[in-house]
């Protein structure tokens, strides 16, 4: 049994901290908000983000960052990107102890262009740890709370901490494999997001299944010419924290960045879809930072663009996927001898 504190008590948070507890780890789940701890320690459910859960009797619910990571052998960060280096300057004040940092976001940060393991090794002070892993696959937190069969990724470069995760983790409705692929893990995790609002975007138009799967297909193909340029293994792409997570944000409608793109393809303006959410939407940034970086390292990413200009530029969708449609001819596969 391990002492562990998942930081960050959203939908997903919540659901790894409730696969820990079924493992019987001592689990710590902290909030940065202290009226929500109160309601979750007197309902023993999370209202807001799973409202139909009862939480396990065993987890127990913090909102003192310093008590809730007081010896733990690891800490599992579970907030939006936007809040990652936030969260680590946190921990270096009440952190007294090397720990094993796992995280569960998946999101690219706009100008730095930043993985989410980047940034933690920015920030975090380097004696409290010494490698990060990022967990990673299809795992919508509505399914894995109700133990439906799910499957994920433990990445990091150091393959004895993406082991410990692995067993940390795994169980027999949650299935955990490793891999040392850190950088295509968490590009293939974030990277789909932005996909999964262009195919909210296209079911929003009222196209069918021919629409949503060029979108899945060429999508991928994006997301593997900017990874692998970034240093990602072309492998990564057909597992799990590829073409897996591609697939389930793309078509379920637990899917937060579908179910925005899909308020934007019926016309909604993006203020009001947001409004509406109530939720973390991680394609809106991701898809800033990832056109950014298309633009300087001159990557073609044509669908980026596309769902970019939808975002920042007003272009109104059928305007997009009309000039998608009929861009200067071209082969399928990438020539990678070049
Ligand atoms: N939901 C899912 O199924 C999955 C989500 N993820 C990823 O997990 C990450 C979290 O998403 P998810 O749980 O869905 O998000 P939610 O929108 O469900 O919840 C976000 C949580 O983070 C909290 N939070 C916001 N800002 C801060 C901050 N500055 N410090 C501490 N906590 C903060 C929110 O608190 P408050 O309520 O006060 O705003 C809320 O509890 C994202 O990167 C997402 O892509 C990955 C796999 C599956
Ligand atoms: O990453 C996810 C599922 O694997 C969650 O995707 P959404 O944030 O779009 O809900």
């Amino acid at each position: 049994m391990s002492k562990v504190a998942v930081l960050g008590a959203g939908s997903w948070g919540t659901a790894l901290a409730m696969v820990l507890c079924d493992n019987g780890h001592d689990v710590r789940l902290w909030t940065h908000n202290k009226e929500q701890k109160h309601v979750m320690e007197v309902e023993r459910k999370n209202q807001k983000y799973l409202p139909d859960i009862a939480l396990p009797a065993s987890l127990a619910i913090y909102n003192d960052l310093s008590q809730a990571i007081k010896e733990v052998e690891a800490i599992v960060m579970v907030v939006p990107t936007k809040a990652i280096r936030e969260l680590c300057l946190k921990l270096n004040d009440v952190l007294t102890n090397k720990v094993v940092i796992i995280h569960g976001s998946k999101g690219i940060e706009p100008n730095s262009h930043y993985r989410i393991s980047e940034m933690i090794k920015e920030e975090l002070d380097p004696v409290f740890y010494d490698n990060v892993v990022a967990l990673s696959g299809p795992s919508h937190a509505e399914e894995v709370s109700v133990k439906h069969p799910t499957t994920v990724t433990a990445a990091s470069e150091d393959e004895q901490s993406a082991v410990y995760t692995q067993d940390l983790f795994i169980n027999p409705y949650f299935r955990v494999y490793t891999s040392q692929d850190i950088i295509g893990v968490e590009l293939g995790g974030a990277l789909k997001n932005i996909i999964a609002l262009g195919a909210g975007i296209s079911d929003g138009l009222g196209y069918g299944d021919n629409a949503k799967a060029a979108l899945i297909t060429r999508g991928l193909t994006e997301i593997s010419r900017m990874a692998t340029k970034k240093g990602a293994n072309p492998l990564t792409f057909i597992g799990l924290s590829g073409v897996g997570d591609l697939i389930v944000t793309c078509t379920s409608v637990h899917s937060r960045n579908w179910r925005a793109g899909n308020m934007l393809g019926k016309g909604l303006p993006l203020q009001e879809v947001l409004d509406n959410m109530g939720m973390t939407v991680e394609g809106i940034r991701t898809t800033e930072a990832v056109y950014q970086l298309a633009q300087e390292e001159k990557i073609e990413m044509p669908i980026t663009t596309g769902i970019h200009d939808v975002i920042y530029e007003r272009r109104t969708p059928k305007e997009v996927v009309d000039a998608l449609m009929t861009r200067t001819k071209t082969t399928e596969v990438d020539d990678i001898s070049s």
